[in-house]
């Protein structure tokens, strides 16, 4: 379902990972790990195909990837159901109903995007996830400001509703999501800086 083949990615004209290989099939994730800076981010934009690559390839059929980063989209004058009717409409889809028990949404339905705090602002930018219907999921850091209780319903709503259905997952965190995955540490696939071809990547600042 995605298939990554001597991926090559930079970051300002950079290289930054080199020779990046893995396979997943229907209902498996990969949970990426290495220190900070080594290049997980530029991995999963690569992957996304929101940059490209410096060599290597991606399979994984069309219209099928979702990256979700640390950024939330969302829109702050609208409330809470109409971000995931946006949503969904934008992706041709209706909200499903299990989204506001997944992730704890119910109460706040009619509040304000711009009113939200930190970690009910995440929860909503991942609810986002169950609404578009995506079956590759490229998260980046996704549990970034959730407290304990919503780091688990997140990680049940990963394990049972999407990859229990059939979707896969590459996920860079630094926290234990308790996924029965696999972990793929970068730091082997760090690239030999000396082969810079640029200065700074306006694109992505
Ligand atoms: N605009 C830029 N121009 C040049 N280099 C950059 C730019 N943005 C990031 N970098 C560098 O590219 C490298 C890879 O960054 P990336 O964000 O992919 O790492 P990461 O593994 O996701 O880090 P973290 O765990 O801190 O989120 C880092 O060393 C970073 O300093």
């Amino acid at each position: 379902m995605l298939d990554v083949r001597g991926l090559a990615v930079a970051r300002g004209g950079v290289p930054v990972l080199e020779g990046v290989s893995f396979r997943l099939s229907a209902g498996a994730a990969l949970v990426l790990r290495g220190p900070n800076g080594i290049g997980k981010t530029t991995l999963l934009r690569t992957i996304a195909g929101l940059q490209p690559a410096l060599a290597g390839e991606v399979e994984a059929e069309a219209e099928t990837l979702a990256y979700a980063s640390h950024r939330d989209g969302i829109k702050a004058t609208l409330t809470v159901a109409e971000n995931l009717a946006f949503w969904a409409e934008v992706y041709g889809r209706t909200v499903p109903d299990d989204v506001w028990e997944a992730f704890d949404l119910h109460d706040l339905r009619d509040r304000m995007g711009g009113t939200l705090s930190a970690g009910q602002t995440r929860r909503l930018g991942l609810a986002r996830l169950g609404v578009i219907g995506r079956r590759v999921l490229l998260l980046d850091e996704p549990t970034v400001s959730l407290d304990a209780a919503s780091v688990r319903r997140f990680a049940g709503w990963l394990a049972e509703r999407h990859l229990g259905a059939g979707g896969v997952a590459v996920i860079a965190t630094h926290i234990d999501l308790g996924l029965d995955a696999p972990e793929l540490d970068l730091t082997p696939y760090r690239a030999d800086p000396h082969t810079a071809t640029g200065g700074s990547d306006e694109a992505f600042l």
